[in-house]
């Protein structure tokens, strides 16, 4: 439907986003199961590194055998929800290094604030994946995307959960060489810029804040 948008429905991902969206599901279960959403959604963000071929010396014989080609990657968390999803892409990327990025969206006014920034030294040389549950007016992860960009970064992926049209619209306006990985395309947004149906405020949700 979008171009340069990947929706991954594979069947674990979707029952866990079902878990996910019930208000029900609490704070330590609803941890547990973006962490692994994350792994899983890391396979398929990590699809296109490149290999390398190697010889191995196996008890038999010597295998030519394939390696991930040296890619130097970060993981960029969009704090607080985007820490939800570190660990898990770390589970399978453990050598990716981390960045973070705080930035909250203005309950009135719904733009993003900047509050923290901290990432590598060498951020332009790596292969960046923005992580973040929601997409909603897309404001966060396109400031996060411009902000990595004013630092040199040059290949950046997004990963999000949930996502709005809406702010799908916005990161292809301003960065629409940016792939945005997601497990739903939601309806839209409601009059306080809240994913409908969504799963409601996802960093509320995960440290059991309000
Ligand atoms: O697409 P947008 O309209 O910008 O909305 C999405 C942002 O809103 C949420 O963060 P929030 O502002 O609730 O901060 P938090 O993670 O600290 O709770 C979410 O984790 C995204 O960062
Ligand atoms: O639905 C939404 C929108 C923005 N941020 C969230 O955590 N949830
Ligand atoms: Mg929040």
């Amino acid at each position: 439907m979008y171009k340069n948008v990947f929706v991954i429905d594979h069947p674990l991902i979707q029952h866990k986003i079902s878990l996910i969206r019930d208000e029900n599901t609490g704070s330590k279960e609803f941890r547990e199961l973006v962490e692994e959403i994350a792994m899983l959604m890391a396979y398929e963000v990590t699809r296109d590194l490149p290999l390398e071929e190697i010889e191995v010396k196996t008890p038999v014989a010597v295998a030519k055998t394939k390696v991930i080609a040296g890619k130097k990657l970060g993981i960029i968390p969009i704090l607080r929800a985007g820490l939800g999803m570190v660990d898990g892409m770390l589970k399978l990327i453990p050598a990716a290094k981390v960045g973070h990025i705080g930035i909250y969206r203005d309950p009135e006014t719904l733009k993003p604030v900047e509050y923290y920034c901290k990432l590598p030294s060498d951020i332009a040389e790596r292969d960046l994946i923005v992580v973040d549950p929601m997409l909603a007016t897309g404001g966060s992860a396109c400031a996060a995307i411009h902000f990595l960009k004013e630092r040199g970064a040059q290949n950046i992926k997004l990963v999000n959960l949930i996502a709005a049209p809406e702010g799908i619209e916005a990161v292809h306006r301003d960065h629409p060489e940016v792939p945005i990985y997601v497990a739903s395309i939601d309806q839209g947004l409601n009059e306080h810029g809240y994913i409908v149906p969504g799963l409601g405020d996802a960093g509320d949700r995960l440290f059991g804040t309000k």
